[in-house]
């Protein structure tokens, strides 16, 4: 089956990487693993570090050379040395940080963020910010002390790219070259088998209700189990189930009682909407969806639940088969826009998988819902379902803003397309169309919007708050922390210059009974080429606790909470 990576394997040329110990020379070392590093003082810098080996086995492999600056001179991204678009230095690291301000006491556990951190490979730069290899990023909390470590996931799209130093793996916008004809027809193949796609599960990172910790993204196989301590990749997750497929929505609903996904069916296009128990590997379906327009299903990057249904979105962003072939990139990659095909949301009844509302509502382009729930009328029933999320205008052109090159080579001009809080009402009284609405004015949020939290416990549930990342223009990209609140349709912003923060990540403080009592983390590459972990308060969305990298890390997706048993 993965033939294509296999006759790569043999036909590669030997790996060119610096080695561990030619980036830190200037340190005395004998076992390059595990650093504790400690602060001569808040203001040291990177030379002042005290560095203590704290592990004992070698690195699994030299870490890659860093690539290339970005390539555009005289910008204000060059003059600056954020390094958000920079390959990670190494593959691991792990030490204990100085904390500057207070972590509270009642955070113990460990933020797990992931990533695509690594976009090159010898002198090949990846193009697509998507394209990266996945980098764990791990914040260990205890009693008010933080233990920073990152670690490259070991997935074998990643092994074999080190081993041959080159792609081997289909990645969102890389293809591998075919080294002949007969090589490119075994892709042919590998892509309709799958087995050309990457696992490079480099979008999330989920804990599920039996405790195991997956990184995942769109491809199915892209599924990796990994220790939440050391970051050790454990293995692939195997679905024990026969749905086959290739793809699955990069974020599953994931709680203590169940992961629920969506399989978009490319072939009948429409989505089957699984359900998977804690202890088990095996989906089971709760229904399955047609498409109501469009030659594919539509792009499905995430999807909302309520108490008691499945929202499957159809986006008129679609797959494209043609897209999926090609060797080349398009400009939206493997989709294609259908505004003709129109836009519509479902409605599935968890319980028996009967579709109880599928209304056609506005075009719309998201990548990330923000939460859903059910809307009642006097009597209690329900009458609508609202849905949020972080809306694109219906403009496609955020997916090539997103290409590094973009992203490294801001020079002071507005070009981070608009984006708001979208806010769908899906009425369940058989009505054909729905609402899509800008939850409160996005100017409140500088008309950016992306990369969303919520208080776990409002899954489903009527909530108000929503913690995102939004813009403080010019930028190129979303570069403030904001606290959204639907109810009085006003945000709270976080904002250092030249500095990109990560998805804002709510952590409610055990026995809360507020909704914003809690802490927002985030993960900071700053204007100088550093990094820190930031804490805010949940409700003021002041800072109340920072602690510095010893460098800067590259910027990251999505995270998750592991809380200490
Ligand atoms: C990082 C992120 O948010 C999204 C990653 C998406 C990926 C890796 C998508 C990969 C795909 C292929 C390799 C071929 C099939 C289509 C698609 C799922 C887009
Ligand atoms: C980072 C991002 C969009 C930012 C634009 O405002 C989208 C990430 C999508 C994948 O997780
Ligand atoms: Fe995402």
């Amino acid at each position: 089956m993965a033939s294509l990576a296999f006759s790569a394997t043999k036909t590669c040329s030997t790996p060119t990487y610096m080695t561990f110990f030619e980036k830190f020379d200037h340190v005395k070392h004998d076992n390059p693993i595990f650093w504790k590093v400690n602060f001569t003082s808040n203001k040291c810098k990177k030379r002042d570090l005290i560095i203590t080996n704290v592990a004992t086995k070698p690195p699994a492999v030299a870490p890659p050379a860093p690539p290339p600056p970005a390539t555009t001179t005289n910008t204000v991204q060059s003059k600056r040395k954020l390094v958000a678009w920079t390959s990670v230095k190494q593959e691991r690291w792990q030490g204990e940080l100085e904390v500057e301000g207070e972590i509270p006491l009642w955070l113990n556990g460990t933020y797990l963020r992931n990533g695509p951190g690594l976009w090159h490979l010898g002198d090949y730069n990846f193009r697509h910010l998507f394209d990266g290899y996945a980098t764990l990023v791990r914040l260990h909390f205890e009693n008010g002390r933080l233990i920073m470590g990152h670690r490259q996931l070991e997935s074998e799209a990643y092994k074999a790219a080190k081993k041959n130093n080159k792609l081997c793996y289909r990645e969102f916008s890389e293809v591998p070259k075919p080294d002949n004809f007969l090589a490119y027809i075994g892709d042919m193949a590998n892509l309709f088998s799958g087995a050309s796609l990457t696992d490079n599960a480099n979008t999330g990172v989920v804990k599920l209700g039996d405790g195991r910790v997956v990184c995942l993204t769109e491809t199915i196989k892209g599924s990796i189990v990994v220790d939440p301590k050391t970051l050790d990749t454990i293995g692939k997750f195997q679905y024990d189930d026969n749905f086959g497929g290739l793809i699955h929505s990069a974020h599953p609903i994931v709680n203590d009682e169940e992961f629920i996904t969506l399989l978009p069916d490319l072939i009948n296009p429409g989505y089957l909407v699984v359900r998977m128990e804690p202890g088990t590997n095996e989906r089971k379906v709760i229904g399955r969806v047609d498409c109501r327009g469009g030659p594919a299903p539509g792009w499905v990057h995430s999807f909302p639940v309520t108490e008691h249904y499945v929202i499957v979105p159809e986006m008129p962003l679609r797959y494209c088969a043609q897209n999926l072939l090609r060797a080349e990139p398009t400009p939206l990659y493997k989709f294609q826009w259908h505004p003709e095909s129109k836009g519509f949301m479902h409605v599935m009844c968890k319980a028996g998988g009967n579709i109880v509302a599928s209304v056609e509502v506005p075009l719309y382009v998201t990548f990330h819902f923000i939460n859903a729930y059910e809307e009642t009328d006097e009597d209690g029933r329900i009458k609508a379902v609202i849905a949020d999320c972080c809306e694109h205008n219906a403009d496609t052109t955020i997916l090539e803003k997103l290409r590094l090159q973009h992203l490294r080579s801001f020079n002071g001009e507005d070009v981070l397309p608009d984006a708001r809080v979208g806010r769908f009402t899906i009425p369940l009284d058989g009505s054909p169309y729905g609402k899509l609405e800008a939850a409160l004015n996005p100017d409140e949020h500088g008309k950016g919007m992306d990369m969303c939290s919520i208080n776990p416990a409002y899954l489903g549930k009527k909530y108000r708050y929503a913690y995102a990342c939004g813009a403080q223009r010019p930028c190129n990209f979303p570069n403030t922390l904001t606290k959204v609140d639907l109810v009085d349709k006003k945000a709270k912003n976080w904002y250092d210059e030249g500095s990109v923060p990560s998805e804002p990540f709510f952590v409610a403080r055990p026995g809360a009974t507020r909704e914003d009592d809690g802490v927002v983390i985030s993960i900071i590459s700053d204007k100088n080429g550093d990094g820190y972990a930031l804490v805010l308060d949940g409700t003021t969305f002041e800072e109340i606790a920072r602690a510095k990298f010893p460098y800067g890390l590259p910027y990251g997706l999505h995270g998750c909470w592991v809380p200490k048993k």
